[in-house]
Parts: C-alpha cells; structure tokens; sequence
C-alpha cells in the first residue's frame, strides 16, 4: 500500500463489503456459485478489495471465500471478516486468504450488553488478535465497531493499540449510522492523527440516509479507503453505495478510483438479480429514472446539450437516457421522438397532438412513443385530402 494512499495522495482504495456486509441484509443469502459471480464482476468493476465474506461464519462461508480467492485472488486483495478471538482468525487462515478483517466493538453499550467485557479487557482482545494475525503473515484491518458511539479518547487508545500490535489499516465504522458528515469528519481529522502513514479507511451506515455524504466527508478528513456496496445493500438501511461514492468522490471531489464507472450500471443489474433486491427507480447513478426526462424544458434542454440538466453522462456510469412523453411534455421532444420514429410534421401537427397527449395523460393514460405515433399518423392524415 504504502504512499500511493497517504493523506497527501488524491488515490482512494474502494473496499467492496456487497458480498459480507451487503449479504447479511435479513433475505440476502447467495449461494457459493452467485458469490463467485458478483465477485468476479467486482474485479472487473476494478475494485481494490472483496471482503468475500465472513469464513467462521458457516461450511458455505468458508468455501465461498475460498474459491473467491481461488477465482480474482490474483487480480484484486480479497479479505475475511474475523471477530477478535483465535478460531475465528484460524478458520479464516485455512482458507489461504492473505488479508484479514478483525474487529471488536468499542462502545460502552457494545461492552456492557454484548459483550459483557471491560475497556481493558477489549484492548487486550484488540492487541492479542492483531498480534496473532500478524504473526500468522497477514495483512490485517482492525474496525473497532460502533466506533461513532464510542468515547473518543478510549477509541484512540483502541486505534492506537490495533497499530502497535502491527495492523496494516484502521477502518472505522458507523456502525448504526449515527454520524452526519460535520462530525464524521471531525472525528476521522482525530483518528489521522493518531495514525500516523497506516490507512484510515471509514464505513457508514445509512440509518440517517447520509451514508453517502459521511463516507466522502471522511475522505476528506484524510480517509484513503471507503467500505461501500453494490446498489447500497446491507444491514438494516443499508451501507454506503459504491456507485454514489465511487462517482461523488471523481466527479465533484476531483479524487482517483480504479473503478471502471462504465460498468456500474451493469453491476448493479448483476447483484441486483442475484440477490433479488430491486434498485430504486430513484437510485442515484444505476437507477431506472437516473438519467430520466419528461418536463419539456429539460428535454428540451438535453436535447440542446445534456449537460443542461444531466450532472454526468449516462454513458459514464453504462446507464441510458429516457425521454419520456406525458403531461409535462413539450414539443421540442415531441418532435424528436417522432423524427425519430421518421415521422415530420409542421409545429401546428406537433401542438396537436402534444395537446391530445397531455389530455391522455391528464386522463390517466400511459402515454409511450407508439401511442404518440399513432395520433400523429390520425392528425397529419386528416390534412390529406383523398
Ligand atoms: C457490525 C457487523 O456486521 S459484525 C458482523 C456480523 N455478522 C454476522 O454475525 C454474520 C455471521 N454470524 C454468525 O454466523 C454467527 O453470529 C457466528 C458464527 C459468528 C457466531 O455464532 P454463535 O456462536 O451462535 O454466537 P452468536 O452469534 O449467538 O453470538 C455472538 C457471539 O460472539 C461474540 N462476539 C461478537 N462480536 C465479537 C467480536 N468482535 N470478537 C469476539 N467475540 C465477539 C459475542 O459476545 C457472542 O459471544 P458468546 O456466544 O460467547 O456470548
Ligand atoms: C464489522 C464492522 C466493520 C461492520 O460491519 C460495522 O461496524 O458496521
């Protein structure tokens, strides 16, 4: 890793979590075969990490891992997920990955009520499972969970005690998504600090719907990784989305991904197919209506140049633009479906039948480019006289 990702780089690490996080969502279970899939369209995708799963978890964990290493290993750094304690580490070193993902929860409310340990006790467990990873030769990520609940002087010392046990990288998770990106930001400047050239790596949750804005305003406070997912999926409201981050963080913030953005679009169809959750029609980037346009003077204006009303390509992002006719049409588009569809009439043509079509859809009716021909063919041929 070294400098390509310090604070002074504009290079960000996007680390994939659809396939561990993603698929903890209650209803996500893919099979071993559907993992394999949706990992091999990451690597494709360009990611820089596949957490592939949590290989304790279960025998379907463990082989999925495995053969996900097996598949992409060579391409892409794939990891496992690992709670602090040494089974779990084992069971996640005899799947032969070479990068681990250990975490303990720091809150006092994650001590009290689920783990029922002490601050010393879970420092302790932080330094012993970081240690012993390292010492089996692996790269190892520590996310104290619940990290944005957590005392913030005894969450440093956490930090502080994963980095002198040797890990490579400190992720630090909103676990419930309680940040807004002010204090998000605020907190990752504190965790920098502290960790002097290991990657600081954020992981939001979008209980508040600001999973998004915090994980970008952690890459401003000096992040150089981002715990995303495939259309946002995960537990509860879901994690930050990779197409909105991914696209946020190059667009507006002028930062370096190795994503190939053409391909989200695609990506988002394959994870949305195999684990059966729909994409939003209003989805950012990958949904239907992204790049969608009825109101006449915004088709008017793409037709002039998108960029009127479109903040980036659909090309960019492999989805495609849609020019709708309905109640808010205007003749502009109008006239370049039908043109389109080889069909020229005169500007009175085209006021009648848009006036035809707003009262369709006034009506109720779906009004689509066929239904628009149609009265076109009935208004231009009564001007024909036989
Ligand atoms: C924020 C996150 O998303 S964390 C990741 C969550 N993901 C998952 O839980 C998915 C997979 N989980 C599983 O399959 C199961 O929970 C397993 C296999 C990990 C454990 O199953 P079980 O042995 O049945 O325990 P169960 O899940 O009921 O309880 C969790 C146990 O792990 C302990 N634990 C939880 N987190 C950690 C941690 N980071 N480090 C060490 N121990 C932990 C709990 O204290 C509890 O211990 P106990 O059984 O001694 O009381
Ligand atoms: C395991 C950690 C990183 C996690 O998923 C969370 O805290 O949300």
């Amino acid at each position: 890793m070294g400098c390509q990702f310090s604070v002074n780089s504009k290079k960000v690490r996007i680390f994939d979590t659809t396939l561990r996080d993603g698929e903890q969502a209650p209803g996500i279970d893919l099979t071993v075969e559907q993992k394999v899939k949706i990992a091999r369209k990451l690597a494709e995708l360009g990611v820089d990490v596949i957490e592939a799963g949590f290989p304790a978890a279960s025998e379907g964990e463990f082989i999925a891992t495995k053969k996900i290493l097996e598949e992409v290993g060579d391409q892409v750094e794939v990891i496992g997920l690992s709670r602090a304690n040494k089974q779990d580490i084992d069971k996640t070193i005899d799947t032969g990955i070479s990068s681990i993902h250990v975490f303990i929860a720091t809150s006092d409310i994650h001590l009290k009520y689920k783990l029922k340990m002490t601050r010393e006790q879970v420092l302790d467990k932080i330094y012993e499972s970081v240690r012993y990873a390292k010492d089996h030769g692996l790269i190892v990520e520590y996310s104290p969970e619940d990290a944005t609940r957590t005392d913030k002087d005894f969450l440093l010392k956490a930090v502080s005690t994963a980095i002198e046990a040797g890990a490579d990288r400190i992720n630090i998770p909103d676990t419930v998504g309680v940040m807004h990106p002010f204090k998000f930001h605020d907190l990752i400047k504190d965790v920098v600090s502290v960790t002097k050239d290991k990657i600081v790596s954020v992981h939001c949750h979008n209980d508040f719907g600001l999973a998004t804005a915090n994980s970008i305003a952690g890459v401003m406070a000096g992040a150089r990784q981002v715990h995303v997912t495939v259309n946002g999926i995960g537990e509860r409201a879901g994690n930050a989305s990779l197409e909105e981050v991914v696209m946020a963080l190059k667009k507006l913030l002028g930062y370096e991904v190795n994503i190939k953005t053409y391909k989200l679009y695609e990506t988002s169809r394959l994870v949305s197919e195999l684990t059966g959750v729909p994409v939003p029609y209003f989805k950012a980037i990958v949904g239907e209506n992204a790049f969608g346009h009825e109101a006449g003077i915004h088709v008017h204006g793409v037709i002039e140049n998108p960029l009127t009303y479109e903040p980036i390509s659909p090309e960019e992002v492999g989805n495609f633009r849609r020019l709708a006719l309905g109640k808010h049409s205007g003749i502009h588009g109008l006239k370049k479906l039908l043109e389109e569809q080889g069909i020229y009439l005169d500007d009175q043509e085209l006021r009648e039948v848009l006036n035809e079509i707003k009262k369709l859809a006034e009506n109720g009716q779906k009004v689509n480019v066929d239904v628009a021909k149609e009265i076109a063919i009935k208004v231009s041929s009564k001007k024909i006289k036989v």
